[in-house]
Formats: C-alpha cells, structure tokens, sequence
C-alpha cells in the first residue's frame, strides 16, 4: 500500500519567523524539513556566480533544473548545513541582498515549474514541515495543517535587524524595512504562486507572540488533527 507521508505547511511574509518554527518543529516531530525559499535564494546566489541575469528566464529554468544542492539536516541543536556545488553556503546566502534576488527569480513561471518536484520529492515518511510562500497554495496542496504566519513589516524588520546586527556590516533598521516592504510587495503583487494564505490556513500572527508561544499554537493544531501518531 502507498501511504502519503503528513505535511505541515508554514507560509508567510521575511521575518515572521516560519523558518525558525519550521526548524523546530521538525526537530521535534522527527520529521524532514523544506526550507523552500532556501531553493530560490541558491538559485539567485548560483546564477550570481555564474554571470546569468536576474530577469534571463530560459537560463535561470536550466540553472534551477541542474542545481548542485544538498541539504545536511540539523543534528543536536546544529542548523541545517546547505551545500552548493561543494560549498559550504549556509550563511551566505541569507543576506537580504541574496533574498531579494530570491524573489526576483520566484516571480518567473519557468523558474517555478522547474523547482517544484525537486520539492515535493522532499515528502517522506514519517512527515515533512515545508516552509515558503505557497506550500499551503500550490506545492501541498493538500496538507493536513496549513499555518499562515504573520507579524507587522517593522517588527519583522526589528527581528531582523537584531539578527544580522554584528554578522552583517552597515546594516540598519529602516534600509531593513525598505526591503523587507519591497520584497512583500513582489511576492505578494506576482502573477504566479503569490504570497497569499491558503482557503484552509490558520492564520497566525506572531507580532505580539514569542517563539514558544507560536509553536505551542501550532502543536496544540497538531494535536486536534492528530497528524503527528
Ligand atoms: N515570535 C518571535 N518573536 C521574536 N523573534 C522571533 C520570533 N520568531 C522568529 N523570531 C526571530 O526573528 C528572526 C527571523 O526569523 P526567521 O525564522 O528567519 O523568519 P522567516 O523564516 O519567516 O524569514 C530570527 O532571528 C528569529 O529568531
Ligand atoms: N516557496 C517560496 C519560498 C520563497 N520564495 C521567494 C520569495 C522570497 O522573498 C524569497 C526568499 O525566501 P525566504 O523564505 O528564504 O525568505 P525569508 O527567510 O522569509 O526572508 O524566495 C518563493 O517565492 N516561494
């Protein structure tokens, strides 16, 4: 019998704090994570050090098909490693200038037909938290629990700012809500996949919320489906 491995989707706005949650989550549940928007950031970082243009769809497709990409999965309190053509990229490629190339290339149809098996190959039992912008909408669609997660432009520009303050150089508070707002704005404003909640999404805003708190919101939602055996 071909059993369908559970998928918990968190979706949202840079900075809500999906990937952290997500990392979490899996770590607890024992399960396989999709750090999605990690894809779209290696695709613009690849095509950087390649020479491809941002806006050279044909290209870009090829790249995202043929992406030399390993994800090592966090072990003991350890972030999950990425590795890009035998490189170590982890950091590098979650500056905001990296993400808001990310969301250059995710406003391409070719980009996003090409990336989307190589995610959802990454379903496997005994379950996957998937995080993005249209995990809930497009890539699982049929998930057992969608969150929607949210918090306001200048918190979520505040958390970053505390962030990459003493990792990145010359950054600030209100460039970081500049870009933060410019990059809602493609993601949500795109024709293809935008960043919008799923019809059956909980949506969650995490403003005025911890870390501690939104995740006891979502394992409480775990619970009620019981998903999670
Ligand atoms: N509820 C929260 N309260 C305060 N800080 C948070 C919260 N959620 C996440 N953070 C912090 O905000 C920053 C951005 O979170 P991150 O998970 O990278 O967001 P996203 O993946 O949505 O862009 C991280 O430093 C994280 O520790
Ligand atoms: N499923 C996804 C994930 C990310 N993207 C795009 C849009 C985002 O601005 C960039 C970067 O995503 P990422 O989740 O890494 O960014 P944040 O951590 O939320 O700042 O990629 C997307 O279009 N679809």
């Amino acid at each position: 019998m071909n059993i369908i491995a559970p998928v918990i989707t968190i979706d949202g706005p840079s900075g809500s704090g999906k990937g952290t949650v997500a990392g979490i989550l899996a770590e607890r549940l024992g399960w396989k994570l999709l750090d999605s928007g990690a894809l779209y950031r290696l695709l613009a970082f690849a095509a950087h050090n390649h020479g491809v243009d941002l806006t050279n769809e044909e290209l870009l497709k090829k790249l995202a098909a043929h992406l030399d990409v390993q994800f090592i999965p966090a072990t003991n309190g350890q972030l999950q490693r990425i590795i890009l053509e035998g490189d170590e990229v982890s950091d590098v490629i979650r500056t905001e200038s990296v993400g808001s190339g990310a969301s250059q290339v995710a406003a391409l149809p070719a980009v996003r037909e090409a990336l989307l098996q190589r995610q959802r190959d990454f379903l496997e039992m005994p379950g996957l938290v998937a995080d993005g912008r249209d995990m809930g909408t497009v890539v699982f669609p049929n998930a057992p629990l969608k969150i929607f997660l949210t918090a306001s432009a200048e918190e979520r520009a505040r958390r970053r700012y505390l962030q990459l303050k003493g990792k990145v150089e010359g950054v600030s508070l209100s460039s970081l809500l500049d870009e933060i707002r410019a990059r809602d704005e493609r993601d949500t404003q795109r024709t293809v996949a935008p960043l919008k909640p799923a019809a059956d999404a909980i949506q969650l805003d995490s403003t005025e919320l911890s870390i501690d708190q939104v995740l006891q919101r979502i394992m409480s939602e775990i619970a009620i489906r019981d998903i999670a055996g």
